[in-house]
Parts: structure tokens; C-alpha cells; sequence
């Protein structure tokens, strides 16, 4: 048989053992789940390792007996798992590309880097310093925040500058979140991840963007160049005042998590194009919440309070 689904098992990175949908083959396994519905048209999951370089995608990963002991791998392949699972059983999507593209992913990038991205066509994760961050793939809010960085490249396609890179942050932010669906009362982004070495601290909170330098209102929009230096004009700081709105929204009497990510998605892929700005977000959200909910929905009247109290329309 040269292709059977199998289930390993596998430690994560902060120690948890997690199930892996594997796939078996005459020498042992390959880290490639095939058991999703993109599979029906060829997609998989599958997650290789740079073996700390810069190469991309290196080595597919394999182990003899379907235990696997790759940390950052393992929480790589699980969590992309759960986005992919997510996006397809939440909001219809089948995969970044709505077509079942296969989801790649590379854990051991380079040495020592705090970073995780999407390059236009993988995920890719550092293993951190062990200081600022541990292996970036052990969050599931950090796989979802890179996954949705796809999305959004194959959707409304929001430049990485200024306002719409702004809003591009802000919506894998959100998305990342939601995904994870932690009871979190601070809807913080990388708490898993972030300074192993202290607890209760992120990398950013959506119910308080100032607590990590963020602004949370418009009259703190930060003017910034559109350099690496300045954050491509400000899209990591800038952020946090769409990510209040959705914050205040979602935690609304009456809104649920489930209806604030239809209605933020809805916003993403089919009313936002590359340039827009935060009052275009706002038009976009209240829009499409009429759309699910209708005119004066409790949704749609919600959306417009929350935007308005960040100071955005
Ligand atoms: C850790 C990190 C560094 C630089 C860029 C990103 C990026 O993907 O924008 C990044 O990942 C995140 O922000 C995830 C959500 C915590
Ligand atoms: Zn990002």
C-alpha cells in the first residue's frame, strides 16, 4: 500500500501529548494527514523541517513507528490541522485557497528566530531564543494568525502597509483567536509562546492593546514610515484599534463568537479590496452583518458601536 491514513501519536511543545493523523508507508510514516475533504482533490497537510536553516521546504518529516517526539513539528501539523478544520466546518472555506490547497509547513527555520510567516506559498516557524519565544508553532493562535495571512492574500489581498496592513494584522489576529477559542477574558495573541520564562504574559491583547504598546483609539493612530524599521507604518502597532473594535463587539451582550467570525469574514472576502482603511472595515463589517442579520440586528447595530467607540466612523 503505498498511501494509508494512519493516527500517531506526539508530544508538543509545551510537553502535552496530542493525536497526528499520519500517513503510513512500507518504511514507516510520513507527517502528511490525508483525511481532510481537500484530500478528495489531492490537498494534504504536511510538515517539513529546515533542520535550522533557511532552505524552504526541507525535509519531509518521518518517523519509523508513528510516535513522534519533533515538538515543534508535532504542534505544526496538529494546529494546522485545527485551523484547517475551522475554516472549513465553521465558515465553509476548503483551505487557504477555498480550492483545497495542500497546507505546508516548516518548523527548525534558521536559529534562534522569533518570527513566524506565511511566504506566499507555506508556513514557516522559528524556534525563538528561548527567551523572547519558545518554538512559534506550539501556539494555536500564532498557526491560525499565519494560515489567515494567507486567506487574506487570496481574498481582499490588504497591502502590508499602513491601514490595510493594519487591518491585514488585525484580521489574523482575530481569526487566530477565534480559532484557538480559549475562554481568554483578555483575547491575548502568543500568551503560549511569548517569554517561556514568565507567565501571563503576550504578545499582544485585543482587550488591551495599550497593556503591549498598541493604540486602542484613533487619536493614538501612530504615523510611522512605511520602512521595516517603522513596521511597515505601524501594521504590528496600529492593529490594536481594529482589533478593540472587534474586542468591544464580540463582547457584546448577545453576540457570539461564532456570529462575530462570520460576519468579520464575510467582511474580508467580499467587501475588502487591497487598499482599504479602517473606515472601510467598519462600512464592510456593519455591511455584512445586515447582510447575515439583517438592517437593525442587534449584529449589525453592535458593529457600528464598536467601530464608533475606537473612533472610527
Ligand atoms: C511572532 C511574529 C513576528 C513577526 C511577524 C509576525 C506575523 O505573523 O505578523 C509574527 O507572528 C505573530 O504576530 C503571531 C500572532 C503571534
Ligand atoms: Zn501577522
Amino acid at each position: 500500500v503505498n498511501h494509508a491514513a494512519a493516527t500517531g501519536t506526539g508530544t508538543g511543545v509545551l510537553g502535552d501529548t496530542k493525536t497526528l493523523n499520519t500517513d503510513s508507508y512500507s518504511g514507516g510514516y510520513y507527517l502528511r494527514d490525508i483525511t481532510k475533504p481537500m484530500y478528495s482533490t489531492g490537498g494534504k497537510i504536511e510538515t517539513y523541517t529546515a533542520n535550522y536553516g533557511t532552505a524552504l521546504p526541507g525535509t519531509l518529516l518521518t518517523d519509523a513507528d508513528n510516535v513522534w517526539t519533533d515538538r515543534a513539528a508535532v504542534d505544526a501539523h496538529y494546529y494546522a490541522g485545527k485551523t484547517y478544520d475551522f475554516y472549513y466546518n465553521k465558515l465553509g472555506r476548503n483551505s487557504f485557497d477555498n480550492r483545497g490547497a495542500t497546507l505546508k509547513s516548516t518548523v527548525h527555520y534558521s536559529r534562534n528566530y522569533n518570527n513566524a510567516f506565511w511566504n506566499g506559498t507555506q508556513m514557516v516557524y522559528g524556534d525563538g531564543d528561548g527567551s523572547q519565544f519558545t518554538s512559534l508553532s506550539g501556539a494555536l493562535d500564532v498557526v491560525a494568525h499565519e494560515i489567515t495571512h494567507a486567506v487574506t492574500e487570496r481574498t481582499a489581498g490588504l497591502v502590508y502597509e499602513y491601514q490595510p496592513g493594519a487591518l491585514n494584522e488585525s484580521f489574523s489576529d482575530v481569526l487566530g483567536n477565534l480559532v484557538e477559542n480559549k475562554n481568554d477574558p483578555k483575547w491575548l495573541l502568543g500568551e503560549d509562546v511569548t517569554t517561556p520564562g514568565i507567565a501571563g504574559d503576550a504578545l499582544r491583547s485585543m482587550s488591551n492593546p495599550n497593556e503591549y504598546g498598541q493604540p486602542d483609539h484613533m487619536n493614538e493612530y501612530q504615523n510611522l514610515p512605511n520602512t521595516r524599521e517603522g513596521d511597515w507604518g505601524g501594521v504590528h502597532i496600529n492593529s490594536g484599534i481594529p482589533n478593540k473594535a472587534f474586542y468591544n463587539f464580540v463582547t457584546t451582550p448577545g453576540i457570539t463568537k461564532d456570529n462575530a467570525g462570520k460576519i468579520w469574514y464575510r467582511a474580508l472576502t467580499q467587501y475588502l479590496t487591497s487598499y482599504s482603511q479602517f473606515i472601510d472595515a467598519r462600512n464592510a463589517t456593519i455591511q455584512a452583518a445586515t447582510d447575515l442579520f439583517g438592517a437593525n440586528s442587534l449584529e449589525a447595530t453592535a458593529v457600528a458601536n464598536a467601530w464608533a467607540s475606537v473612533g472610527v466612523g
